[in-house]
């Protein structure tokens, strides 16, 4: 596996069971602008209706056949119910091609949704492989915080970044600079000081 980082906008969406991990999906997919069709037992939370439409079923009453024909209708399938029912669905999903996450750790899912953050358009996501999703969620927590630390780090690397590329054609130069930058300390104390005199430098510079 490798990790990417699509756009998922439009994209048609099932999740079977809507517990708590179909939930936590359901939110991360609605971020992604997915269109989502939830297929469940049972719906508790009206705050998702207006967005997802619901279908009420029993997976255990729904043929193999029938649930190919509804799994033909979607790009990405994600399935959260029992391991039973999810071995099952990721098997039908797999035999058609489809991109399948599932939340009991199947080796033919071909789909993560990992422990994810967004700080100040910096994306980071991280997976363990399911040895530890506790730890990956430490590790999202660890990162948040790093960059919520570093704002200003960012702030510089991206300004001079861009206005290297304007003066200097050389990559292994500007990466030289950049790196320099990002080890000088007084400079960053110095640059710190003109960021609070004159507000976020990408404001003002
Ligand atoms: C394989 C995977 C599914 C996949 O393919 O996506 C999977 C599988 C399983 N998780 C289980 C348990 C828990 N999962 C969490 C939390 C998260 N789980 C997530 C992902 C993944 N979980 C994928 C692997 C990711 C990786 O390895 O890095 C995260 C990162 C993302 C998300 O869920 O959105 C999210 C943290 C998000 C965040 O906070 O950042 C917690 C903690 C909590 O609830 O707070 C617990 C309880 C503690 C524990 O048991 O460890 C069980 C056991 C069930 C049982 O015991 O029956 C299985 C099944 C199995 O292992 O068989
Ligand atoms: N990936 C992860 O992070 C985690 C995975 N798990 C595993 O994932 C699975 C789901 O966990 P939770 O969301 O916590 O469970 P849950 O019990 O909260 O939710 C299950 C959902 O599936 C629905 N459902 C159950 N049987 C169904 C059927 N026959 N047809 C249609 N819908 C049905 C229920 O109505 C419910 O909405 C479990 O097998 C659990 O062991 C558990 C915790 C974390």
């Amino acid at each position: 596996m490798i990790p990417v980082f699509v756009n998922l906008e439009g994209f048609r969406v099932a999740i079977f069971g809507f517990g708590e991990v179909g939930k936590r999906r359901a939110k991360k997919l609605l971020k992604a602008n997915a269109n989502i069709d939830i297929y469940s037992k049972t719906f508790d939370d009206e705050e998702f209706e207006k967005k997802i439409n619901f279908i009420k079923c029993d997976v255990n009453e729904i043929s193999d056949g029938d649930l190919e024909k509804i799994i033909k209708k979607y790009d990405i399938i994600v399935t959260a119910i029992d391991k039973k029912n999810n071995e099952r669905i990721v098997k039908i999903a797999r035999k058609l091609g489809k991109f399948v996450n599932s939340a009991t750790f199947e080796d033919e899912a071909n789909l993560i949704i990992p422990a994810c953050t967004e700080v100040d358009g910096v994306l980071f996501a991280v997976y363990t492989k399911g040895k530890s999703p506790l730890i990956a969620r430490e590790i999202r927590k660890l990162v948040e915080s790093y960059l919520l630390y570093h704002e200003e780090d960012l702030i510089i690397q991206s300004y001079v970044r861009e206005k290297l590329k304007e003066k200097i054609s050389n990559q292994k130069e500007r990466k030289e600079i950049l790196e320099k930058l990002f080890k000088n300390d007084e400079f960053k104390k110095e640059l710190s000081k003109l960021i609070g005199k004159y507000g976020k430098i990408e404001n003002h510079l």
